[in-house]
C-alpha cells in the first residue's frame, strides 16, 4: 500500500497528531518509505551501510524507531481514559509524579528527558480518572518532536478537555540534550522547569505554592 493514498501526505505540525491514527498497513508503508530516505542520508554522509556490518540494518531500525516509538503520539489515538464516580465528592488537591518524561526536541531532534508532575483539583460533582492515565497522557504528547512550553500546555489542555476539573497544574523539569551534547555543552544537571496552571490553580496562590512544594518533596523522595 502506498502511504500517500489517504490524507497522510497532509503534513501536520511536528507536535500535532495526524487527523486519523495510522492503520497497520500505513504504518508499515511509512516505515519503509522513511527507511529509504535514511539510507539516502547515509549515502550523502558517506556511510557505506550496504557493506558496513554495524550500520547495515540501521536505516530500517531508525525508521521503525521514529514511527513506532519516538513519534508514536502523532500516529496513534490518544489513551483511553477510565472515569470513576467521585462518590465522596473529593475536592482537594491531588498531585501525581514524578512521571518519567521522554521526548525529542523539535530543533535538533535530540532527546529531552526528565519528570512531569500533575496537580488536579477535582470537581466535587465531577469524575475521578485512573491515576495511571496521567502517565499515559504525558507519554502520548511527549512522543512527538516537542518544545517544552508547548508540551506542558498540550498535556494540560487534554486533561482539562477530557475531565473538566476545577483546577489543574502541569509542571515539567527536563534536561535537553541539544544543550548538553552539542552547542553550548551545558552541564547534564542543567534543566528547564516550567509550569502551566488552569482554572482555580491559576488564580489561587496558596494552591499554586502547595503544588510547587509537593513537587519539590516528590522530586527529593527518590525511589
Ligand atoms: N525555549 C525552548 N528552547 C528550546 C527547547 N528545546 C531546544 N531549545 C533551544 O532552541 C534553540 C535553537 O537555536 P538555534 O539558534 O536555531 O540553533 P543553533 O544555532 O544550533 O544554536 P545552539 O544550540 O546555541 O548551538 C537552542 O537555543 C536550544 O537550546 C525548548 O523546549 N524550549
Amino acid at each position: 500500500m502506498n502511504f500517500h493514498s489517504r490524507d497522510l501526505n497532509l503534513a501536520r505540525l511536528c507536535n500535532e497528531a495526524l487527523d486519523q491514527p495510522l492503520t497497520e498497513a500505513e504504518r508499515e508503508a511509512m516505515t519503509a518509505a522513511a527507511a529509504r530516505k535514511i539510507e539516502e542520508l547515509f549515502d550523502i554522509l558517506r556511510i557505506d551501510h550496504q557493506n558496513d556490518h554495524n550500520t547495515r540494518e540501521t536505516p530500517q531500525r531508525v525508521a521503525k524507531m521514529y514511527v513506532e516509538e519516538l513519534l508514536e503520539g502523532r500516529f496513534t489515538a490518544p489513551p483511553r481514559i477510565t472515569e470513576f464516580d467521585n462518590a465522596q465528592a473529593y475536592d482537594q488537591l491531588i498531585i501525581t509524579g514524578p512521571i518519567e518524561l521522554r521526548s525529542i526536541c523539535a530543533h535538533h531532534l535530540m532527546p529531552i528527558y526528565g519528570q512531569a508532575y500533575i496537580g488536579i483539583l477535582p470537581a466535587a460533582d465531577g469524575k475521578i480518572i485512573g491515576l495511571s492515565k496521567y502517565d499515559r497522557i504525558v507519554e502520548y504528547f511527549a512522543s512527538r518532536f516537542q518544545i517544552q512550553e508547548e508540551l506542558v500546555k498540550q498535556i494540560g489542555q487534554y486533561i482539562m478537555d477530557m475531565t473538566a476539573p476545577r483546577g489543574l497544574a502541569v509542571r515539567i523539569s527536563a534536561v535537553h540534550m541539544c544543550k548538553t551534547q552539542r552547542g553550548v555543552r551545558a552541564s547534564h544537571r542543567s534543566r528547564m522547569v516550567n509550569t502551566y496552571y488552569w482554572g482555580e490553580l491559576a488564580s489561587d496562590t496558596a494552591l499554586k505554592s502547595e503544588f510547587v512544594q509537593e513537587c519539590a518533596t516528590l522530586d527529593r523522595a527518590g525511589p
